[in-house]
């Protein structure tokens, strides 16, 4: 098996058993890639990614899962007991203890070096967002799974997370399944997108997506117009770095 997880025909149904989560899902993801699951709310995001960890009982359908995979989970909602003192350093080492380097490198890898004494109730929204994926980090995951891992960000900080998980996939060669309501910039850092709504309504690469007619369907007319925007700055070339030096033309003019 190739993929690092790959399900056919996947159906969830609401507890009760009368209405369906999700019908006749088919999913794959392979090593190194990432890939973006979006939808509106309800659409199923979270129910498709509980049942590829496992961690929900399925109609129908199989999932399997390379042998031996190892898995780094953010899931959607982290409740913290705010009435417990928690440094950084403690949480990383829940449920398994890790050496202080060990937590020195994945928190230095993920941008908030140095916090390991910090309480956890005193970062901010993108510190404990940081810290969260350090911890997923940890144990060397070929894949990993963020479920909204924006949620809470500004602007710029979603902007820069997408950036770090994209260096993080570089780094670590991990691929990423993530679930994201920030259509601009998921465009940005995916491979692959799929678009969900009780079913896999379309799926492909960005551009690909952006211009479906299911997907304009779901998130409005001014959804294309969003991504068109971000492909005109975006369409050239990433693999170099684009420094004052730079003389080739490129070819995303500013619009007129
Ligand atoms: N534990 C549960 N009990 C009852 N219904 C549930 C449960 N979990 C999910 N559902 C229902 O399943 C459907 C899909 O929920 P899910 O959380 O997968 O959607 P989502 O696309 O992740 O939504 P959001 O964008 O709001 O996070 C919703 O209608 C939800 O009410």
């Amino acid at each position: 098996m190739t993929a690092l997880i790959e399900a056919r025909g996947l159906t969830i149904l609401r507890p009760g058993g009368l209405e369906t989560v999700l019908r006749d899902v088919d999913f794959r993801i392979d090593p190194q890639e990432i890939v973006t699951v979006v939808g509106p709310n309800g659409s199923g995001k979270s129910s498709l990614i509980r049942a590829l960890l496992g961690h929900m009982p399925l109609a129908a359908g199989q999932v399997a899962r390379k042998a031996g995979l190892r898995i780094g989970y953010v899931p959607q909602r982290v409740q913290l007991d705010t009435t417990i003192p928690m440094t950084v350093r403690r949480f990383l080492s829940l449920p398994r203890r890790v050496g202080d380097d060990m937590a020195a490198q994945v928190l230095a890898r993920t941008g908030v070096g140095g916090l390991q004494s910090r309480q956890l109730t005193q970062l901010s929204g993108g510190q404990f967002q940081r810290v969260l994926l350090a911890r997923a980090l940890l144990h060397d995951p070929h894949l990993l799974v963020l479920d909204e891992p924006t949620q809470g960000l500004d602007q710029p900080g979603i902007v820069a997370f997408y950036q770090l998980i994209e260096e993080v996939r570089r780094q670590t060669g991990a691929a990423v399944l993530m679930v994201s309501h920030d259509l601009l910039v998921v465009m940005r850092a995916s491979d692959r997108v799929i678009c969900l709504n009780g079913h896999v309504c379309c799926e492909g690469t960005p551009q690909h997506v952006s211009t479906a007619p299911e997907y304009r369907a779901l998130f409005g007319a001014g959804s294309e117009g969003t991504l068109a925007l971000y492909q005109h700055h975006h369409d050239h070339d990433h693999d170099h770095d684009h420094g004052a030096a730079c003389a080739h033309p490129h070819h995303h003019a500013e619009a007129s």
